[in-house]
């Protein structure tokens, strides 16, 4: 069964507390938070001070997914707002495994982030430091895209990579997932499924988050 990270950029900002507790209740195992500069994708969201306020009303794993030009500037604080894992992009920085470093020394769980557009090949270096990878399966910077199937055979290559080397970092899965989609990504070895529209954007996400599960037993 996959883990469920709801990502609260499609959550009820006026009422984000509520939203909060309502994934935490329904037993989600980690809440999704997308940190983006307006540089590295073309949409602005959130900072550290807003980690900060989310650390404050919920014990939830906050996995803080950095859309971030650089990111290593903002790392440190990142840290010290209560984010429990952090993940950076491969594309945005020369320096990824420095960033990995850092994030490692800060005392939280490393994540190495990869676009539908970059192959297996370019984290491959990193791979034996980190404690989760995400495959994005859309373009980054925006909720409510579509699902790209060519990403399913990068989780299958990354797992093939995970278990021939006795790696045990989490494999994490970004974009257009619902029922149908996180199938074929659980088959080929993701653990960890982001959810936003389709927990957020309905009635009911208590029975979004189970139909996720239920998709994977
Ligand atoms: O990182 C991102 C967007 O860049 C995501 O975490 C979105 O929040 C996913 O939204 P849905 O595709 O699930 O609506």
């Amino acid at each position: 069964m996959i883990k469920v990270a709801p990502s609260i950029l499609s959550a009820d900002y006026m009422n984000l507390e509520k939203d909060i507790k309502l994934v935490d209740q329904a037993g989600a195992e980690e809440l999704h938070i997308d940190v983006m500069d307006g540089t590295f994708v073309p949409s602005i969201s959130y900072g550290p001070g807003f980690v900060k306020a989310i650390r404050q009303i919920t014990d939830m794993y906050l996995d803080v997914h950095m859309m971030v030009q650089n990111p290593e500037h903002l790392i440190p604080a990142m840290a010290e707002a209560g984010a429990d894992n952090i993940g950076v992009h491969v594309e945005a920085t020369p320096h990824i495994h420095r960033a990995l470093q850092l994030i490692k020394n800060a005392g939280k769980d490393a994540e190495v982030v990869i676009n539908p557009g970059t192959p297996v090949e370019m984290i491959k270096p990193v791979l034996h430091m980190v404690d989760q990878v995400l495959v994005m399966t859309v373009n980054p910077g925006f909720g409510g895209q579509k699902f790209l199937p060519e990403t399913v055979a990068k989780i299958a290559e990354l797992d093939a990579i995970k278990k021939a080397n006795g790696y045990d970092f989490d494999i994490e899965i970004d974009g257009g997932i619902n029922n149908e989609t996180v199938v074929d990504c659980y088959k080929a070895g993701a653990t960890v499924a982001v959810a936003g529209s389709y927990v957020y954007n309905t009635e009911d996400p208590l029975t979004r988050i189970q139909a996720l599960r239920d998709a994977t037993k």
